[in-house]
């Protein structure tokens, strides 16, 4: 059976009414029209809270300009949402590592990152992350420590694997998003014997994670209030 989230609405804050208030006034009005138009496309699928939020789109692009990053790789691509935030913000010449074991969801989304003239700047892999970042540490060719960025959003009990390779993928000074580190605010919430085992389990996870990149002096971090909650990782030496 299909696994249902108990939760409907993919926002931390105090209440509807303010994210409501910070899409009308700052994001939505100024998202460009093919994010615009591959989020409509993906509200209708049955998935679609899976989707990056508008907000978080916007978080990505100016985090992405504002260090100047060129190369990237996107760990979760579904329909496309972030990973066409992420190639809207680079550089011409930048370059996009997308790795999801379905392909046919990011096909969904292609023809919008094709409208918008961003394709070529996007290599897309059909294979689950691990073994592909493995073989990325193997190959040599130069790939360590040549990331500038990399935004995480995939399975999450193995963002502790993802963790591990990317530190070696992305260079000194480069940068690691998790998303979802908050869970739908059920980190601080008594157990709930109704939440589906999964989720239960997703939150089980995110409790220690959290606390294991406190402690992790390889990284600077940062546990930013948008979205579903996003971990910054800047790499250290
Ligand atoms: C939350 S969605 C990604 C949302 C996306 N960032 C967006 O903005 O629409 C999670 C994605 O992770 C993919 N996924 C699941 N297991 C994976 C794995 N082992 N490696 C890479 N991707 C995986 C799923 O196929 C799904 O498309
Ligand atoms: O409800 C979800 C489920 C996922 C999910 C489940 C299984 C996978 O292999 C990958 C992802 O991801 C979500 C997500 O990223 C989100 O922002 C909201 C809900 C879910």
């Amino acid at each position: 059976m299909a696994y249902q989230c108990p939760y409907d609405e993919k926002s931390l804050l105090k209440t509807e009414a303010l994210h409501k208030y910070i899409l009308e006034t700052s994001v939505l009005p100024r998202e460009p029209e093919q994010l615009r138009e591959l989020r409509d496309m993906t509200n209708r699928h049955p998935r679609a809270l899976m989707s990056t939020p508008p907000e978080e789109g916007q978080f990505l692009s100016i985090l992405l300009k504002l260090s100047n990053a060129k190369k990237t790789m996107e760990i979760g691509v579904f329909t496309g949402y972030s990973l066409l935030c992420t190639a809207l913000a680079l550089p011409d010449e930048g370059k996009i590592t997308a790795i999801d074991p379905d392909r046919a969801t990011f096909e969904l989304g292609l023809p919008f990152i094709k409208k918008a003239g961003v394709e070529s700047k996007i290599s897309f892999v059909e294979s689950e992350a691990l073994p592909y970042l493995d073989h990325l540490l193997e190959q040599g060719g130069g790939e360590e420590g040549s990331y500038d960025f990399a935004f995480v959003d995939a399975d999450k009990t193995n963002y502790g694997n993802y963790h591990e390779r990317l530190l070696k993928l992305v260079k000194v000074g480069g940068v690691i998003a998790y998303d979802n580190t908050l869970w739908f605010g059920s980190l601080t919430e008594p157990q709930n014997p109704e939440w589906p085992l999964f989720f239960q389990s997703v939150r089980e996870f995110f409790t220690k994670f959290n606390k294991f990149l406190a402690s992790d002096s390889r990284v600077e971090i940062s546990q930013i209030c948008i979205g579903d909650g996003l971990t910054l990782c800047r790499r250290l030496a």
